[in-house]
């Protein structure tokens, strides 16, 4: 900074002598050059007695003298130059003004005058520069020895810190490369100390040496901990396989001496001493003969003297010794006869399997040849699916294992009750002398499974239904009997189920039509070839529509309208119900927003909607998408969904209606305790089955248990509704019993969505005004 400063000053000194000290006294010069001039011209003029001539020199010169002198005192290096200056430069301006008045010697005089003191100023100039020259030198100088002194002082401190430094580096800094190398040679020990929260450079690479001999301390703990670990578990592996050995095993070693053996050899044939030549392993020679292999046999079978068998393998070990193992003949035996066990029945129920149904049909084909008759039973549960489907697979395990037992108490022992798969069964029963014997067998069968089952403190109803083929030409053979009761089954089940039917030859075709009609369903959902019909609600009081029943129809491109008794319960079998029924709901929500008022729309739901967990977030989407308010959707649910306490069919009910949407119970009075399923859930609505309404008039019973339910509903505060209406008499009855509501072919039958605005148009659904045989096409 000093020899800045310096070089600064010496700079500025250099300039001022220049701008102004030589400028000047160079302007100075010039104003006495041009006086020198005025003052020659002058004398040569007197000289040549021109006076005049020599007098305008003068003029001329002295102004422009006087500029020069100014600019000599704008640049004066001092004061006192300064104002010597000016006052010349005054002189010269008052000469000026006199010149016309002054004889020619008093100008010359004047002029010589000036001159002079122009001589004096510029020696002031001169003088002052030479001192500015002066301290420049002793600037110079002076500059020259402080930076001579800094320099020094510069080494002297560079000396000082290298000192410094090195007693504060280099010891630590060994000391790391020593404990660096200790490390490195495998020695985790080293005692590593470092100054306490010093930031220095050592004192951080220290830490960072004491943190990596810590982390190699802990990876080598976990190294060996996770090493110990894998051995210990190779061994424990190596003793569970060992201990679980059907086989008993022996090592032994090199030196022919007894090492291992396994629990299974224990167990077998007592704790051997262990570490003794094969000779004196046992205190008994009989038991040398389990080592009495040599290593040209490596297996032998071994009898001992307590009449128990062993087939005992010996193999050579790599590194010298051997080992043998022992296999328990009677358990072998035991074992392949369980594994024949296994092959020939079923595991849920412990019955013959398919397997043993084909062999049991060979040799029984034979025997029928000989002396009577045979039937194969093909028998299916009943809504079996639906158990599975609304109580899960244990609950229907648990059921198809009571079947079997009650399917075997049914029958005689010489009878074969098979089960074939799922809830498939097959009997043959032999000796069959005419159809009858055949057909009290299936009326018991029917009748036994009919009976409400028991399960896991859950009461379920199923039942079964029954095709039967008979041995009739001699030529019979198991598949082709099991595909004509099967043909019977599927016959049984069309016509209501519950029931037994004979093969006859004329079912091949309705089975290869049914099986046409579940392609055909396929495609229909997939191609939407549904509609849905609606079907008038009329309030007993004022007769008015409050709302319709959505009712879906399958539009066969070949068929025409096929009905949903037909193809709903195929479409539950093939778990097409599921489309079916979100599609129907949505077109009856859609529908139904688009009615005038608050009309109501009901919509069936199958048991197996239920089934998936889907069913409340379905719902909810199908009124939000439609915009329809929850209270106008009736959801009608069988009683077959309760047939029993399932909660989760139950809780999702509750959600149901927690969305706002009324549930009825459809269908009411068919099934097995239709009283109870209504202490299960308060539903909205009670729908009386249309047969108690054809009943009116030809059997009193229904008379009685419409009037059961009417007093029921209005107990509990459901509405009834009587549907299958067709007269005016059945009308008047229902009226009279106190029905809520109705609905049938008496007002009007299903109809396409756009009639239903002519159907709201009629005058009036006044039960007065239908007159019976009036009903809507
Ligand atoms: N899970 C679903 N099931 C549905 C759906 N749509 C219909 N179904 C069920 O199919 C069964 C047959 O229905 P359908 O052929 O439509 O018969 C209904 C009416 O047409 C019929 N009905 C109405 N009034 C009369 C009458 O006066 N006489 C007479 N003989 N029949 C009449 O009754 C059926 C209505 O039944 P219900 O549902 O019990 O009120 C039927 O079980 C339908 O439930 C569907 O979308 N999903």
């Amino acid at each position: 900074a000093f020899v800045q400063s310096s070089q600064r000053d010496l700079g500025s000194i250099a300039i001022s002598l220049y701008d102004n000290t030589f400028l000047a006294m160079s302007y100075l010069r010039s104003a006495q050059n041009r006086l020198l001039h005025a003052e020659a011209s002058l004398q040569r003029s007197n000289i040549a007695e021109v006076i005049d001539d020599g007098r305008a020199g003068v003029i001329a010169a002295l102004p422009e003298a006087a500029d020069d002198l100014i600019v000599a005192v704008e640049r004066a290096p001092s004061q006192e130059a300064q104002l010597a200056a000016e006052n010349l430069t005054t002189s010269l301006l008052q000469l000026s003004e006199k010149i016309t008045v002054l004889s020619s010697t008093e100008l010359s005089a004047s002029i010589q005058d000036l001159n002079s003191t122009l001589d004096t100023l510029v020696e002031l100039y001169a003088a002052e520069g030479f001192r500015q020259r002066r301290s420049a030198g002793q600037l110079i100088e002076a500059s020259l020895r402080h930076t001579w002194l800094a320099i020094g002082l510069s080494l002297l401190i560079a000396l000082l810190i290298t000192a410094i430094l090195t007693r504060a580096i280099i010891p630590p800094v060994r000391a790391a490369v020593a404990i660096a190398r200790a490390i490195a040679g495998g020695r985790f020990d080293n005692e590593i100390t470092s100054n306490e929260g010093s930031r220095s450079e050592t004192d951080e690479l220290l830490r960072a040496l004491a943190t990596m001999q810590a982390s190699f301390v802990e990876l080598l703990a976990a190294q060996e901990a996770s090493h110990s670990g894998r051995m210990e578990a190779q061994l424990a592996r190596f003793d569970a396989a060992l201990s679980n050995m059907v086989q008993g095993l022996c090592l032994f070693g090199p030196d022919d001496t007894l090492t291992v053996v396994n629990r299974r050899f224990v167990e077998m044939f007592g704790q051997p001493a262990m570490g003794c030549r094969k000779e004196e392993a046992f205190g008994d020679p009989q038991m040398a003969r389990l080592f009495a292999l040599d290593d040209h046999r490596d297996s032998i079978c071994c009898d001992l003297a307590d009449g128990r068998s062993f087939m005992v393998t010996r193999r050579a070990v790599t590194g010298g010794g051997w080992l043998a193992t022992y296999e328990d003949l009677a358990e072998r035996r035991q074992a392949e006869a369980r594994l024949v066990h296994m092959a020939h029945h079923d595991s849920l129920t412990g019955l013959p399997n398919r397997a043993m149904f084909r062999e049991h049909m060979t040799h029984a084909l034979g025997r029928a040849q000989r002396q009577a008759g045979l039937a194969v039973m093909l028998l299916d549960l009943d809504r079996f699916k639906t158990v599975n489907d609304t109580l899960g697979h244990l609950t229907g395990d648990a059921l198809l294992c009571q079947v079997a037992e009650r399917l075997k108490a049914c029958t005689r022992p010489a009878d074969l009750v098979v089960r074939l798969g799922g809830d498939e069964f097959a009997i043959v029963q032999e000796a069959v002398a005419a159809p009858e014997d055949v057909s009290v067998l299936a009326e018991r069968l029917v009748a036994a499974l009919a009976e409400p089952f028991h399960v896991e403190g859950q009461q379920v109803n199923t039942g079964t239904s029954i095709g039967i083929a008979l041995t009739h030409d001699g030529l019979d053979e198991a598949n082709e009997m099991l595909k004509r009761a099967d043909l019977a089954l599927y016959r049984a089940k069309e016509e209501g189920r519950g029931t037994w039917r004979f093969f006859e030859p004329a079912m091949n075709a309705r089975v290869v039509a049914r099986r046409q009609l579940e392609q055909d369903l396929r495609r229909a959902v997939t191609e939407e070839q549904f509609q849905v019909y609606y079907q008038p609600v009329v309030e007993a009081e004022g007769g008015q529509i409050s709302g319709f029943e959505a009712l879906v129809r399958w539009v066969h491109p070949e068929r025409g309208m096929v009905s949903p008794a037909e193809f709903i319960p195929l479409a539950e079998e093939l778990g097409l119900i599921r489309a079916i029924g979100g599609w129907v709901l949505r077109q009856a929500c859609s529908a139904a927003a688009a009615w005038p008022g608050e009309l109501k729309v009901a919509v069936n739901l199958s048991p197996v909607q239920f089934s998936g967990g889907a069913l409340v977030a379905e719902v909810a989407s199908a009124l939000k998408h439609a915009g329809l308010a929850p209270h106008c959707l009736e959801l009608e649910i069988t009683e077959s969904l309760l047939l029993t306490d399932d909660a989760a069919v139950l809780a999702t009910l509750h959600e149901l209606r927690a969305l706002g949407v009324r549930i009825a119970m459809d269908d009411f009075g068919t099934g097995y305790s239709s009283l109870s399923y209504l202490q299960r859930f308060p539903f909205d609505k009670i729908k009386i089955d249309q047969s108690f309404v054809r009943g009116l008039g030809q059997d009193e019973h229904c008379t009685a248990i419409i009037r059961a339910v009417v007093g029921l509903g209005k107990a509990l505060g459901m509405t009834v509704n009587a549907e299958g209406v067709e007269t005016a008499e059945q009308l008047e009855t229902l009226r009279a019993e106190g029905c809520g509501e109705f609905q049938g072919y008496l007002f009007s039958k299903p109809r396409p969505s756009q009639d239903v605005r002519t159907m709201l148009g009629s005058p009036e659904y006044s039960p007065a005004s239908v007159r019976p045989g009036s009903v809507a096409a």
